[in-house]
Parts: structure tokens; sequence; C-alpha cells
């Protein structure tokens, strides 16, 4: 069609020369229109084929961001409930939850990648190449022979496409180098942004490694932690990673199967001691002597918090965190499942969720049920030793007690942090701290709990209503041995402490251990798994071959610029006398004209 308008339009022209000279500029125009028709009508049945079979991107982008939402959530989470998480030692089941999630998104992305590889292929290939073909063809086949074949001399055709050609091919080139360069700008901005994170990491990580090795390396006898049947604190000072120092020279031992009270006013150390004990925090100077040295802190020591971690996952998974089903030795059975839950009356929870649900916990229940159910979890992990760290302050004092009597029954020692006075009946230790970093400890009398003025005097008059509380269980235990109470003002740097000290292990019942090992074993694990390519390993010669492609394509694009620009100097200098004569006949024909037209008028 094209050609026959082509033909139609050159029909009128008899001399390929003058033809040239006089209609290359309304020729140019007219074939564009033409072919811009005719390509419209290309672009128009491939973009009707492509709208064909083009893949649902809406629908992929919509499930995208909600698997990427998903796992920033867990990511989040994550770092919400961080402390609890490594009181359970829950790291392996949430590592696997949060692998789990990447790993579908990451599943889904190279869904989505594909789907746009294959698609960007056909529809590059369809509109640009197989389109910009179809044109080429069509424009170029009049030339070869058809009426605007020149019989004699190539210049003004060489002039018209080389100069066509030439121009087109440096503008587009330039065009998309400077896409290309405004792009990577942002790519590198990126990059720059992602590295540098990674960097930052990767310097805590070395840090952590540092001051683990230096303190193995110092190997002192201030502070060690070592196993044994029993809990100890030996002159265990707690300090908070800002400096402060909460309490001080500690010195208490619970045995298995005595019942320990930890009392004493809001922000005095309760629950940092616990830091201590787990590994939290690291031990600044002291002994420490616990069960279960050298295996995650939950395995002998549970502990159950003031608002408990409840994993995203089914009702089972609650109740075995933070082991996972796979890792449940002895799988709990559903008959196991009801007994449980009964025993805190959650029993209700089975018929309103289906069993195999994952539900986010923490959304659906009230405070009280998360309560019992981190109870139903201490239950079916029977620990040796269970910390409570409030975790029955928003449960009514029957639950509480029926939940004391059931831990006692099991055989588990509890060491609790509560001010309830109720729950004295159920220990026969109680440590007081008094928030200055003295503390002091009572022991129950052999023949009854009566109440006692035992170290009342310690506490200050302007007592807060808990504090009262904390008077009140204070009460009812007789000081019939008091092993000491001091207060230092002697504050320590908790870094330099760190450092300076390193455990030195000489006694009998000791495995020796630096406080700070799991987070080394942590950092170390982050270090290699952010490995950073080098030339010698293969990531790095991958790069090293894609910068080569990047610099060969380069020089090659620049060299047929080059190339284009030297042919067409050529060509024009082949038909320089032609082109001299053209010029010379067109500037005559428009002067025999314009001195025609007036004196024929
Ligand atoms: N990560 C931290 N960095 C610095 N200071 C901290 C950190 N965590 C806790 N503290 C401080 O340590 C002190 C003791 O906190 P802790 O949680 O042990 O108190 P608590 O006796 O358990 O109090 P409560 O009865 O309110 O639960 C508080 O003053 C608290 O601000």
């Amino acid at each position: 069609m094209v050609y026959y308008k082509i033909s139609h339009v050159d029909g009128r022209v008899t001399n390929p020369e003058q033809r040239i000279a006089s209609d290359v500029p309304r020729f140019c125009s007219e074939l564009s229109d033409l072919v811009q028709e005719d390509l419209t009508a290309v672009t128009d049945g491939a973009g009707a084929m492509i709208r064909n079979f083009s893949p649902a991107f809406g629908k992929l982008m919509s499930e995208e961001q909600q698997l990427e939402g998903e796992y920033r959530q867990v990511h989040s989470r994550l770092r919400t409930h961080a402390e609890s998480i490594a009181f359970y030692g829950g790291e392996t089941r949430e590592e696997s939850h949060i692998q789990k999630k990447f790993k579908t998104l990451v599943r889904h992305m190279s869904v989505v990648l594909h789907e746009h590889w294959w698609f960007g292929m056909i529809q590059d290939f369809l509109l640009k190449y197989l389109g910009a073909t179809f044109a080429v063809i069509l424009i170029i086949e009049p030339f070869f022979s058809g009426d605007l074949r020149p019989d004699t001399s190539t210049l003004g055709r060489a002039e018209m496409l080389s100069n066509l050609r030439y121009h087109t091919s440096v503008i587009i080139s330039l065009f998309q180098s400077l896409g290309t360069l405004s792009i990577s700008s942002r790519r590198l901005n990126r990059l720059s942004g992602y590295a540098d994170r990674i960097h930052d990491l990767m310097t805590i990580s070395r840090e952590l490694i540092a001051q683990d090795t230096s303190s193995m390396q110092r190997n002192g006898s201030r502070n060690y932690v070592s196993e044994a049947n029993y809990i100890e604190f030996d002159n265990v000072k707690v300090v908070t990673p800002t400096g402060n120092v909460l309490v001080e020279d500690l010195t208490l031992r619970a045995e298995s199967g005595s019942n320990l009270l930890i009392t004493g006013p809001n922000g005095s150390g309760k629950s940092s001691l616990f830091r201590v004990l787990g590994g939290l925090w690291p031990l600044v100077s002291g002994h420490i002597v616990k069960p279960g040295v050298g295996s995650d802190l939950n395995k002998e020591i549970f502990y159950v918090p003031q608002r408990p971690y409840t994993a995203v996952g089914t009702l089972r998974d609650q109740l075995v965190y933070p082991l996972t089903v796979d890792q449940d030795v002895e799988p709990l059975t559903h008959s196991e499942m009801v007994e449980l839950l009964k025993n805190v009356d959650l029993e209700y929870l089975l018929e309103r969720y289906p069993p195999e649900k994952e539900i986010n916990w923490g959304d659906e229940l009230s405070l009280g049920e998360q309560q019992r159910l981190g109870m139903a979890r201490l239950f079916y992990h029977k620990p040796k030793f269970a910390i409570l760290d409030e975790c029955t302050s928003a449960v009514t004092t029957d639950m509480e007690e029926r939940f004391c009597a059931k831990v006692r029954a099991m055989g588990t020692s509890c060491i609790t942090i509560s001010h309830r006075p109720a729950l004295v009946a159920f220990h026969d230790v109680v440590l007081s701290l008094d928030g200055e970093g003295g503390w002091r400890v009572y022991y129950k009398r052999e023949d009854s709990p009566v109440l006692s003025e035992a170290g009342l005097n310690t506490m200050k008059p302007s007592e807060t209503e808990r504090q009262s509380d904390a008077m009140a269980v204070q009460r009812a235990f007789a000081n019939t041995k008091k092993d000491s109470s001091f207060t230092s003002t002697k504050s320590q740097s908790y870094v330099s402490e760190l450092i300076a000290t390193s455990p030195s292990v000489d006694r009998d019942v000791c495995i020796a251990r630096s406080s700070t090992t799991p987070n080394c074993s942590k950092a170390t694990s982050i270090e290699s798994s952010l490995h950073v390519p080098t030339v010698l390993d293969k990531q790095g010669a991958q790069l090293l071959a894609v910068a080569v492609l990047v610099i060969s394509r380069t020089w090659i694009s620049d060299r047929i610029a080059s190339l284009n620009g030297t042919t067409v100097k050529y060509v024009l200098e082949q038909d320089k006398a032609s082109f001299i004569r053209l010029i010379g006949v067109s500037v005559l024909q428009s002067a025999a004209s314009s001195f025609v037209a007036p004196s024929l008028r």
C-alpha cells in the first residue's frame, strides 16, 4: 500500500535529479505520514496482541505488595518483642518464620521478574524491532526497485539517507546514554545507601567479636558464668547499657525446689537481674551459676514475661513456642492440648479457632488471655526454673493461685517478680531491691509465714502504692536470716568493664563461658553471611565480567557511531562533483524561475 502511494506521489515528476532537488522535503513529509499510518496499523495490531497475551501485572503487583507487607510486619514484630523472644530463646523459631515469609516473597518476585522478562522481550520485539524492520523494508523497497530509484547520481539520495541515518542514530544514542546516566546515578545512590547499612552492621559485628576476643584474652576472674543445678548470684553487679548501677554486688542462691519472690519499686532492676542471668546484658562483675549453660535459656530456665510474646501461628504453635512443630520431640496430641488449655480455662479457644488456622494472637486475645496462654506454655515445657515476671498481673487471684499451685506440683522452682502479697504463701525466700543499688533477702520461717516487721526500717517514707505492696510482701516473712544489705555509690562504665574483664574458671563445678559468647557467635554468623565479593571469588569474577561487557559495549557503540560519520563523509566526498553540479543546477533553476515568472506576469 505504501509502495503504491509512494509511486503515486512520485508519478508526477519526470527527471530523477530534478525530482530529488525539488521534491525531497515534500516527499519526506508525505513518506513520513504514510509510514506513520502503516506503523500505527502495525503497532495497533501488536498492541492488541500484547494486551491479549499480557500477564496480569496488576494482580501480581498487589500480591507482591501484600507479601512484602507481611515480611516487613514479621520484622517489626521481631524488633518490638526482641527482649521477650531472647528470653524465650525463640531466635530459631523466629528465624524460620521470617525465612518462610522471605522465601515466599522471593519466589513471587522471581515469578514477577520472569513474567516481566519474557513480556518485555516480546513487547520490544513486536513494537520496536518488528515494527522498525517492517518500516525500513517499506521505505527501502521503492528506492531499490520502485520509481524512486535514481538513474545516475546518488548524491541527493546519499545525502538524504546518510544525514537521516547519522543524525537519527547519534541523537537516539545520545538520549539513550543520558537516560542511562540519570538512571545509573539514582541506582548508585540507592546502592550506596544499602552499602552504608551493611557497612554499619559489619562494623558492629566486628566490634562485638573484638570485645569477645579481648574478654577471652584478659581471662581474669571477676565475671563468669558456670553451670550447676541451682541459680546463684555471687557478688553480681547489675548495670544498664547506659552505665547506671541498678544492683550492687548481689549474693543470693535459689535452690532447685525453693521459690524466690523478688520485690522492689518500679525501675529498681528486678527484670534487669534476669537480663543479666539470661545473657541479654553482659555480666560486668561477679559470678553467676545456673543450669543449662551453653544451651538456650528456655531449656532449663523458662521466662514468662508480663506481656507474653505470642508468635503468629496456630494454637499449637503458641503452646510449644519457642519450639516448632517439627522440633517438638514428643508431638503435642490433641488431648494434651485440651488438657493444657483446660488448666488455664482457655479450652474455648479450640472451638473459636480452627486448629490449623494461623492467627495473630496478640491482636485477638485480651492481655489476661495472653497471660493464661503463657502459663499453658510453661505447663507444656515443664522447666526446672520458671522466671515469672509479673505474669499474673492481668488474671484473677483465683487463677493466679491455681497457677502457682500447679507450678509447684510440677516440681518447677519459681522466681517470681510480683507486688501481690497473695503470692507470698507460695514462696520461701524474698529478695527486696530498694531501687538505689541496695537489697535484702528474707527467708520464710520454718514454723509459719506470720507477718514480721523485718526490713521495714530500710524503706523510705515516700513509698509509692507499689512499694507499700512490696512492704506487705516483706511483712509476710520473718527475718530469721539476713544475708546482707548495702549501697554503693560507685558507678562504672558498662563497656569499659566488659572489655577490661574476662572469665577465668578454676572452680570444679564450672563450665567457663563468657557472657558475651552468644552475641559473638551471632555476630560471627552475621559477618559470614554478609559476604563482600572480591575479584578472586565467583561473585567478584561475575561483577568483573559484567563491567568488561559494559565497557566493551560502550566502546563498540562509539566505534559504530564514528564509522557512520566516516561513511557519510566518504560518500559525500566521493560524490562532491555531482553534489556541486546539483547545487549549481538548483541555483540556476531557481534564478531562472524567479526571472521568468515576473516577466510572464
Ligand atoms: N536497655 C536499657 N538501656 C538503659 N536503661 C535501661 C534499659 N532497660 C531498662 N533500663 C533501665 O533500668 C532500670 C531498671 O529496669 P527494670 O526493667 O529492671 O525495672 P523493674 O524493677 O523490673 O521495674 P518494673 O517494676 O516497673 O517492671 C529502669 O530505670 C530502666 O529505665
